[in-house]
């Protein structure tokens, strides 16, 4: 097996187009995950992850495209690939998961069909085995009396059962990596924790890496090892989840640790205050010059405002970009 990472993405560059001008909605993001390694992107709406995910998978569209970088999967330049070679590659070798499934779902196929279509498109697979293959990976996702589910349609079932389908799509093939973009932000809370369980037992099993996109950072401390916290196109932090929590570096992390809810004795005690970052990500035409966190920053000096922060590597592995880091 290869030593080096499954996924490396080295200064993505991300750009929005408006008009005849070109805004770099991402940009300088570099991370890489190993096979079978879990990595976490959080931070406020609008602050790039979604798109990130997508550009992974080769499914920019105008106004947005690539504007710059490398996205290397499995030693392979994805944009060197053709556009049939990353349609063979995405669900077979990387595949999504979308916050809602409608939009991902056909309403006008059963959810059986859309599962053995995968068979059928990456493995070769006959219909009449695929379709057995489909009652077989509808049970993986832990759906009841999976051999008459397979013939319901999409609005036959509920939200959760639905993002299970969409699931049971996306590891049909034993993909080597699962890009989960807020997978459980519109279910219940109960039928969440369902299905985080799932995400993260189903990639266990079977050696899939994951990146997980989320605006909770509590969610995703406890399905990542890594987190990369994004601001305003920029990864600010990139550490262990355990470290993000114990000693936060940038003050955007501070603020979205500070922000969590408490249990347990503080919360008791009642010194527990729920702390808010005050202000909004800027539009990404809008990003401002120097450190791009800076207006929201409590540790904000002259220096923030006049210039954009390098990455500084931290001691114990992981990395930072601000001048006043902790
Ligand atoms: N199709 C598009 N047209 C114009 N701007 C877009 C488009 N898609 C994304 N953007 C902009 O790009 C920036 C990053 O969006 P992205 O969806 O990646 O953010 P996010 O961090 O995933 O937030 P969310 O959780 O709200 O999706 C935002 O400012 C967004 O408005």
């Amino acid at each position: 097996m290869s030593q080096k990472p499954l996924l490396e993405v080295e200064n993505l560059r991300i750009d929005l187009s408006i008009g005849d001008t070109k805004f770099p909605a991402v940009q300088d993001v570099s991370f890489t995950i190993g096979r079978g390694e879990t990595l976490g992107l959080v931070g406020e709406s609008g602050c790039g992850k979604s798109i990130t995910a997508l550009a992974l998978i080769g499914l920019l569209r105008h106004p947005l495209s690539i504007g710059g970088g490398i996205i290397r999967f499995d030693g392979r330049e994805i944009q060197s690939l053709s556009p049939a070679q990353m349609r063979q590659l995405r669900g077979d070798r990387i595949s999504m998961i979308f916050q809602e499934p409608m939009t991902a779902l056909n309403p006008l196929s059963p959810v059986g069909r859309q599962i053995a279509e995968m068979f059928v498109l990456h493995k070769g697979a006959s219909w009449r085995d695929a379709e057995r293959q489909a009652v077989e990976a509808l049970a993986s996702v832990r759906v009841p009396a999976p051999e008459r589910r397979v013939k319901d349609y999409p609005h036959q079932l509920s939200g959760g059962m639905r993002q299970r389908v969409m699931i049971a799509i996306a590891l049909a093939c034993s993909p080597d990596l699962l890009l989960a973009d807020e997978p459980t932000t519109a279910l219940d809370v109960t039928v969440q924790a369902e299905i985080l369980d799932l995400i993260r037992d189903l990639c266990a099993e079977r050696g899939t890496a994951v990146l997980m996109i989320s605006h909770d950072l509590g969610l995703i401390a406890n399905m990542c090892r890594r987190v990369g916290v994004m601001y305003a196109g920029r990864i600010v932090e990139e550490r262990a989840a355990e470290d993000v929590f114990r000693a936060p570096s940038h003050p955007y992390t501070s603020g979205l640790v500070a922000s969590l809810p408490l249990l347990g004795a503080r919360a008791r005690q009642g010194r527990h205050r729920l702390m808010e970052i005050a202000g909004v990500v800027p539009p990404v035409a809008a990003f401002p010059a120097g450190c791009r966190f800076h207006p929201r920053c409590r540790a904000s000096t002259e220096i923030c405002v006049a210039a954009d922060p390098e990455v500084t590597l931290l001691p114990n592995g992981g990395s930072v970009r601000c001048h006043h880091h902790e």
